[in-house]
């Protein structure tokens, strides 16, 4: 079978776009800074002005301060020194010296309330972003994940180190205007000179933040490999292979190789960062000495005073350190908005999935829903999953679809809920494309209980009621979906019933302490860490799709694979009753299970191979469907070699009644 699949339709590949942009250019880190500031002045104005004013203050009171103190120097230099006019002075440069302690006290403030705003801003805006993404698609791909965790680092830092970056850069700028105008009086000569030896720093700066923020990038996959093993290390679910198969060490191992890797990148930035700053280093003393050359030199022969020294000597240092500032600042902020480029990204991600031309309603299910010619891969590298494949659904009946492990019947599942779109074909809700219409009115018609089933770490009761947001108050509807589970009394034993936390992660009284004071402790401190078993998470997940019932499709991928045999066949029972007259797809290695489905398909190659009820499918024998519920079946035999020792009595192993498929 050919992989080339014509006509495929237009944007609705399930891949990503090339991800060709890894590293923001120029042109983007201008539009990085323009978005970060105008997410900056949306979070919090009002501690945006506070520091600019502290800024101005911040910026002009030094230059105030080597005026002054000159003036100062030249009137006890003078032959009448005015005692009057010398303390107004010194009371100037006093007054002068506590708003700048001022101003570094309110600016902190200002500056912890503001990043605390942008930081809440910003994250509302990438979360938002994430659950606009409708499908699985993006999800999946690795580099996204990358680019979320930049995306949150800078989300919290980059909109804030920006607007420090702006408000230091207007601080300093106002510092250096007035120490140039001075040193401009003085020696136009050094104050060229000063400005000539920022012009290299700043190239060396900017240099460097690109490199920081590539190498950020760069590492992304690196750290990401750490995380897993660190998370492997702390994960209570890990915990038990960890240790069984003493795989601590193995882990620890492989955690600090990744961690070196990220350290040795880092150290050789480090390296060239030290080499670059010892070189502007050595440039700044040089001027400095020769500054303070030149000016004890005119001094000694009279060309200028005293007190011209004295603001020299302060307005050079004033300069030489507030270009440092500036071009720091600059190049920080240059860094921050190439980080920042992350975080636009993610917060202006397209969706995976297209949307429909219009926001179309859907009609409740009134005929079939059909897969026609569905052809899907999970991306352009992987194999087919699905090859033209065709199955009708008819409204009120039950489906089942079986197959070996990896046939596709879960993906089948997933194409249905669109999580993905197919490459070619189309799954249709009675004749409409499921694409043409919003993909949140198709899932509200829809109740799923899928393989992978979540155990949240909420409530019994949430656990549940998640199934049915709207719902999730409604005790009633809550418990009728758990009795339809058979997990109620389960439930009901809990240490706090429907109330009780499902969690080790969190002290149940966590979420009430912040809401009310930590009321309830008691019932808190019995509660703790109550956890369920595999069967029992299972039949919570069960009830949690259940809240859902009554929706135009029930979809339930290997819904009780884990309950034990007395549980399964009540489930079983339950399902069909409430089965009956509605329209489900079940998917199930359980033959037993689907054996009395309306319909059965067999699931091969992609494609549908059998179809029928569960009578004519056994009838043929040579068929998929019969091989493997004979198969089922003989593992539940009677051995009639009596050497190979047969059924145990009492054991509940001697029915033939097929209970699951092996593995394929
Ligand atoms: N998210 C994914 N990305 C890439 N490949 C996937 C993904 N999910 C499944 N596959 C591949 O698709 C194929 C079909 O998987 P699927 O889960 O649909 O099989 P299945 O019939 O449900 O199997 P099982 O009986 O084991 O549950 C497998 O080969 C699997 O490796």
């Amino acid at each position: 079978m050919s992989d080339v699949v014509p006509g495929t339709k237009p944007g609705t590949s399930p891949g990503m776009e090339p991800d060709t942009e890894d590293m923001a250019d120029e042109v983007s880190v201008v539009r990085g800074m323009k978005a970060a500031y105008a997410l900056a002045w949306r979070a919090c104005p009002g501690m945006l002005l506070l520091q600019a004013a502290m800024a101005v203050i911040g910026g002009t009171a030094p230059v105030a301060t080597a005026w002054l103190t000159k003036v100062a120097l030249d009137e006890l230099t003078s032959p009448a020194p005015r005692t009057g006019a010398l303390v107004w002075m010194a009371a100037g440069i006093g007054a002068l010296g506590i708003a700048m302690a001022a101003t570094s006290a309110v600016t902190a403030y200002a500056q912890g309330r503001a990043r605390r705003a942008i930081g809440l801003h910003a994250q509302d805006r990438l979360f938002a972003a994430v659950n606009r993404l409708s499908g699985l698609a993006r999800l999946e791909e690795p580099r996204f994940h990358d680019r979320l965790r930049l995306a949150q680092q800078s989300a919290e830092h980059a909109p804030d180190q920006l607007v420090q970056m702006g408000l230091s850069s207007l601080q300093g700028t106002l510092g250096i205007a007035g120490f140039l105008g001075t040193l401009l009086a003085i020696s136009p000569v050094m104050a060229g000179a000063a400005l000539v030896a920022a012009v290299p720093a700043m190239i060396a700066h900017l240099a460097l933040s690109r490199r920081r923020a590539g190498l950020l990038w760069h590492t992304s996959p690196v750290m990401r490999r750490k995380f897993f093993y660190q998370m492997l290390l702390t994960d209570l679910q890990a915990a038990k292979e960890v240790r069984l198969f003493g795989l601590g060490d193995f882990l620890h191992g492989r955690m600090l190789t990744e961690l070196r890797a990220a350290n040795t990148a880092e150290d050789r930035l480090e390296r060239g960062v030290v080499r670059v700053q010892v070189s502007l280093a050595a440039l700044g003393a040089l001027l400095s000495a020769g500054g303070l050359l030149w000016a004890v030199h005119a001094a000694a022969a009279r060309t200028i005073s005293i007190g011209d020294v004295s603001v020299f000597i302060a307005s050079l240092a004033g300069l030489q350190s507030g270009l440092g500032v500036l071009v720091q600042g600059i190049a920080q902020g240059h860094q921050s908005a190439l980080v920042f480029h992350h975080f636009l990204m993610v917060a202006g991600v397209r969706d995976d999935l297209a949307g429909p031309s219009h926001a179309g309603e859907l009609a409740p299910l009134a005929r079939a829903i059909e897969l026609r010619d569905v052809w899907f891969r999970y991306d352009e590298n992987s194999p087919w999953i699905l090859r033209g494949l065709n199955l009708t659904i008819p409204h009120g009946t039950s489906v089942a679809v079986v197959g070996l492990n990896g046939a596709g019947k879960s993906t089948l599942i997933k194409l249905l809920c669109r999580f993905y779109d197919p490459q070619r074909g189309a799954v249709l809700w009675d004749g409409v494309d499921i694409r043409d219409v919003p993909v949140e009115r198709l899932r509200q018609r829809i109740g799923a209980v899928f393989q992978d089933y979540m155990d949240y770490d909420l409530t019994a009761a949430e656990n549940i009621g998640l199934g049915d947001l709207a719902a999730i108050d409604d005790q009633d509807r809550v418990r009728a979906a758990a009795r339809s589970a058979g997990v109620h009394e389960t439930v009901e034993r809990l240490p706090a019933g429907y109330r009780t936390m499902l969690s080790r992660l969190f002290h149940p009284g966590d979420q009430e302490e912040d809401e009310e004071g930590g009321a309830d402790g008691e019932e808190a401190a019995r509660t703790i860490g109550v956890h369920l078993s595999g069967g029992q998470w299972q039949r919570l997940a069960l009830a949690r799709g259940l809240m859902r019932q009554g929706r135009d499709l029930m979809i339930l991928d290997e819904p009780s694979s884990g309950l034990d045999a007395v549980a399964e066949r009540s489930v079983h029972d339950r399902l069909r009753s409430l089965r009956e007259g509605s329209t489900s797809v079940l998917v199930s290695h359980r033959l037993s299970a689907v054996r009395r489905a309306d319909r059965i398909v067999v699931v091969q190659d992609g494609r549908i191979l059998e179809s029928g009820d569960h009578a004519s499918l056994t009838a043929s024998p040579d068929g998929v469907y019969a091989r493997l519920f004979h198969t089922q079946a003989e593992g539940y035999r009677e051995d009639p070699d009596p050497s190979a020792g047969g059924a145990r009595p009492g054991s509940g192993e001697t029915g033939a009644v097929p209970t699951t498929v092996g593995a394929g």
